[in-house]
C-alpha cells in the first residue's frame, strides 16, 4: 500500500468499519491525521533486564526463552488463563495471561522475547502477569521509547502505535510548511524528522527536538493567526476619553469596601478610558471575586462622561441578574439601566431599541439581542462583555460597528472573564487586550469544602440538604440532562449504571419521594424565559430551598445564601466548569460544600474529580484542565476564536512562545501579506487552522 496523508484508514489492514468509526471519534480519518495524533505521553522501555536483574513492583522489559508449550486453562466461564515459564542463564520467570488465548499460540518453545510488564515476587518464585511481548529481534513495543496515546474503547495504544508507524511514510516528501529562513533561525528539525521522531524517538534528545519543532510551529501559525485578527480589529482606533472620576465616589453606592485588587482594576480602567485610545482590557478573576462591581464603575464613568455603556452576558438568566444588580446599584445615581433579551416580546423589544437610540437607557445589559439587526445606539463609549470566549471576537466587532454607525469612535471594551486563564494563554487568547487580575476574594468567605462520593452515600448526602436547609440555606443540584428520562432512577433503586439525572424528573421524584416539605424547583435552559427568570427570582429571594438545574446556573449566578452544590454525574463535566459551579457556592459568610456525585471506575475521571477536591485555586484548576484537553476543548471549539492545540503545553511553553510570536511578528514585518512564494504555505496552513474557529481569515 502506498500511503498518502489523504489515504483513508479503511484502506489500513485491520481498519474495519467499526474501528474506522472508532478511530473516528478520535478525529483520525486519514493517514495525515494519524501524523498528528501526537502520544500524550512516552514510557521508557530501553532498558531490557535479564530475569534476576529486573527491578520489582514497576514495569520493565524482560529477555528470556519461552521454557516449554503454554498451557491455556479455563478458569471459569468467560475467564481463560494461559500460563507459561520463560527462562534465562540466571532464572526462570512465570508469566500468566488472562483472557488472552491466542497467546497459546504466538508464544514459541525455545525462542527469545522481550516482555514487558511488573516483575511480581512470592519467596523465590518470580512472576509477571499480562505483559505485553515481541520477538526480541523486533524493536517495535519494548527495548525503545514507546508513545502512550490518548485512547478509546476499543482503540489499544498498540493498535494505534501500529498504525502510525504504517501511516509515517507519507511523511517522508510532505512539504515542509514551516519557511526555511524561520528554521534555520530557530534551529528547528525538519517536519518529517520531527513527525516520525515525535511517535517514535530514538531517544531523548530526538525527541526534544521533534517537540520544539511541533510546538514551535502550533504556537507560531497561531501567533501569525491571531496578527492578522489583532490588525483587522484595530484599524478603527481612536477612543473617546471618559474623565476619570475617583472610585471613592462610586464605592459611596456600594453596600461593600472594594478590595484592594478591585481597586486597582477600577483604578486601570478608569486610565485607560481617559486616555484617548480605545481601552482594550481583560478583567480576570477567579470565581466570585467581584467582577461585576468593576464593570459597573466602568459602565457608571462612561454614563457620567455623557455616554452610553452596553454588558452582554452569555444567558438570559445572567443578563436578568446583571440588570438587576446594575439597576439596584446604579439606579440611585440617576443612571437609567435597560434590559434587552431575545425573550422580551416584540413590542417591548421595540421600545428598548427606541430608547437605546434616542439615547434614553444609558446602561443597557443583554444577551446576543443587542447584537440584532433593530439595535442602534446613540452613543455607545463602553462595551462590556462577561465570559467572552462565548461569544468571540467577531461578536464583539459586530458591537462596536453599532457604536461606529453612530458617528462615535473605537468603543472602549472590557472583557470579564470568569475562568482563570493562565498568564500564557491570556497572553494569546486574547493578544492585544491588557490584563487585570483580581486576585482577592471579598472579606469574610470561608473556603469551600469539596467531597467526592458515590451513590452509596447519597442517602446521608440528603440527610446534609436537609441540615443545610433547616438552618436557613439553600442548595443547588445540577444534572446534566434535561429531558424526561424514564430510566431516571432514585438513589439506591437498580439503576444502569450511566442513566444521567435528568432535571425534570429527578425534580419531581425528589419532591415526592425526598423532600415533600421542602420547596423544591427547577431551572434549565429549555424552561420559557419568563419561567427561567422566576425560577432564578424565587431562589435569590430565598423562596426556593433546593434548585435542580443544568448548567446553565454554571456562570456568574450569584446567591450568597445557597452554600450546598450537588453535582450529578460529575465526572461529565470538564474540570473548569465543575469550578464555575462550585464557585456558585461560597459566596457569603457561611461555610459552604460541594458534592461531586459520581459513578465512574475510570482512574483519569477520577482523578480530575480529586483535583478539584484538593484545590480551590482557579488557576492551577485551569492549568490542570488544560493539561488534560488542551485549550481546544477548554473553551469549547467555535466559542472562543482558537484553535485546537496539539503539542504545546500552553502553561509551559512560554520561552518558546515569546520565539513564535516573534518570529511571527518578524515574518509579518517583512511580508505582512504573506504574497511571498515562501510564505504562502504559511497563510494557507493559518486560514486551515482557524477555519473551525468562527474566526475566518479570509
Ligand atoms: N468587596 C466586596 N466585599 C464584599 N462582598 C463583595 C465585594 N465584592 C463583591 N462582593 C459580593 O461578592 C459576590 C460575588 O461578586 P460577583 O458576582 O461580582 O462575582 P464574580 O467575580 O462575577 O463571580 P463569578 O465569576 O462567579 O460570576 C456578590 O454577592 C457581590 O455582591
Amino acid at each position: 500500500m502506498t500511503v498518502t496523508p489523504d489515504t483513508p484508514l479503511t484502506q489500513f489492514p485491520g481498519v474495519g468499519e467499526v474501528r474506522a468509526k472508532k478511530l473516528s471519534h478520535l478525529g483520525l480519518n486519514t493517514a495525515g491525521d494519524l501524523l498528528t495524533y501526537y502520544p500524550r505521553d512516552y514510557e521508557d522501555r530501553r532498558q531490557v533486564y535479564a530475569i534476576r536483574q529486573a527491578p520489582e513492583g514497576v514495569r520493565v522489559c524482560v529477555r528470556a526463552m519461552v521454557a516449554q508449550r503454554p498451557r491455556l486453562s479455563r478458569i471459569r466461564k468467560g475467564l481463560d488463563l494461559v500460563q507459561v515459564p520463560v527462562v534465562d542463564q540466571g532464572g526462570t520467570l512465570h508469566l500468566a495471561f488472562f483472557n488472552q488465548s491466542y497467546v497459546e499460540r504466538a508464544l514459541l518453545p525455545g525462542e527469545d522475547y522481550v516482555f514487558y510488564g511488573q516483575v511480581e515476587r512470592q519467596g523465590n518464585r518470580l512472576s509477571m502477569t499480562n505483559p505485553v511481548f515481541e520477538r526480541a529481534d523486533r524493536q517495535d513495543v519494548t527495548g525503545r521509547i514507546v508513545p502512550v496515546y490518548p485512547l478509546t474503547a476499543g482503540i489499544s495504544g498498540h493498535l494505534l502505535a501500529g498504525l502510525v508507524r504504517q501511516a509515517l511514510p507519507c511523511a517522508r516528501g510532505l512539504a515542509d510548511t514551516l519557511p526555511q529562513s524561520i528554521r534555520q533561525a530557530h534551529h528547528l528539525a525538519a517536519a518529517e524528522f520531527a513527525l516520525t521522531a515525535i511517535h517514535f524517538p530514538p531517544d531523548d534528545r530526538a525527541l526534544d527536538l521533534a517537540r520544539r519543532r511541533l510546538a514551535f510551529e502550533e504556537l507560531f501559525y497561531l501567533a501569525v493567526g491571531l496578527a492578522f485578527l489583532k490588525r483587522r480589529r484595530t484599524t478603527l482606533s481612536t477612543g473617546c476619553p471618559i474623565p476619570a472620576l475617583p472610585v471613592e465616589q462610586f464605592a459611596a453606592l456600594l453596600p461593600f469596601t472594594p478590595t484592594d485588587a478591585q481597586r486597582r482594576t477600577m483604578e486601570e480602567a478608569a486610565r485607560d478610558m481617559a486616555c484617548g485610545r480605545p481601552m482594550n482590557r481583560l478583567v480576570q478573576g477567579d470565581v466570585g471575586s467581584g467582577k461585576t462591581v468593576v464593570a459597573a464603575y466602568a459602565g457608571w464613568l462612561a454614563v457620567q462622561g455623557g455616554f452610553q455603556a452596553a454588558m452582554m452576558a452569555p444567558t438570559e438568566v445572567l443578563a436578568e441578574q446583571h440588570f438587576r444588580t446594575l439597576s439596584a446599584l446604579l439606579s440611585p445615581a440617576g443612571v437609567r439601566v435597560g434590559l434587552l433579551t431575545g425573550a422580551m416580546t416584540a413590542a417591548q423589544k421595540r421600545k428598548v431599541h427606541a430608547d437605546l437610540a434616542a439615547g434614553d437607557i444609558d446602561f443597557v445589559v443583554g444577551t446576543h439581542a443587542l447584537l440584532s439587526q433593530g439595535v442602534a445606539f446613540r452613543r455607545l463609549a463602553l462595551i462590556i462583555t462577561d465570559e467572552q470566549h462565548r461569544f468571540g471576537v467577531e461578536q464583539r466587532s459586530a458591537l462596536a460597528e453599532k457604536s461606529a454607525a453612530g458617528g462615535m469612535p473605537s468603543p472602549h471594551v472590557l472583557v470579564m472573564s470568569a475562568t482563570p486563564i493562565p498568564r500564557t494563554l491570556a497572553l494569546i487568547l486574547y493578544g492585544d487586550l491588557d490584563v487585570s487580575v483580581i486576585d482577592q476574594l471579598p472579606p469574610r468567605r470561608t473556603p469551600i469544602s469539596t467531597y467526592v462520593i458515590r451513590e452509596d452515600k447519597r442517602q446521608r448526602m440528603y440527610q446534609f440538604v436537609r441540615r443545610q436547609v433547616g438552618e436557613g440555606r439553600q442548595v443547588y443540584i445540577v444534572c446534566p440532562a434535561v429531558e424526561e428520562d424514564p430510566e431516571a432512577a432514585l438513589p439506591g433503586e437498580e439503576s444502569p449504571a450511566l442513566t444521567l439525572k435528568a432535571v425534570k424528573s429527578y425534580a419531581q421524584r425528589l419532591q415526592r419521594e425526598v423532600f415533600p416539605d421542602l420547596t423544591v424547583d427547577i431551572l434549565h435552559g429549555k424552561m420559557r424565559p419568563r419561567e427561567k427568570d422566576a425560577a432564578m427570582r424565587a431562589f435569590s429571594q430565598g423562596k426556593t430551598q433546593v434548585l435542580v438545574a443544568t448548567t446553565v446556573i454554571e456562570v456568574g449566578v450569584d446567591v450568597p445564601n445557597a452554600t450546598l452544590m450537588i453535582i450529578e454525574n460529575a465526572d461529565r463535566f470538564g474540570l473548569s466548569q465543575l469550578h464555575q459551579l462550585r464557585g456558585r457556592v461560597g459566596r457569603g459568610e457561611h461555610p459552604s460544600f460541594c458534592v461531586l456525585l459520581t459513578a465512574t471506575r475510570n482512574p483519569d475521571s477520577m482523578a480530575r474529580l480529586r483535583t478539584l477536591a484538593s484545590t480551590t485555586d482557579g488557576f492551577q484548576i485551569s492549568r490542570e484542565d488544560l493539561k488534560l484537553r488542551g485549550p481546544g476543548d477548554f473553551f469549547g471549539r467555535r466559542q472562543h476564536g482558537l484553535p485546537q492545540m496539539k503539542l504545546s503545553d500552553l502553561a509551559a511553553d512560554m520561552p518558546l512562545l515569546y520565539e513564535a510570536q516573534a518570529a511571527a511578528e518578524e515574518l509579518l514585518s517583512r511580508d505582512p501579506e504573506l504574497s511571498e512564494t515562501e510564505n504562502r504555505p504559511v497563510l494557507a496552513r493559518v486560514r486551515r487552522l482557524f477555519e473551525d474557529t468562527g474566526n475566518s481569515l479570509n
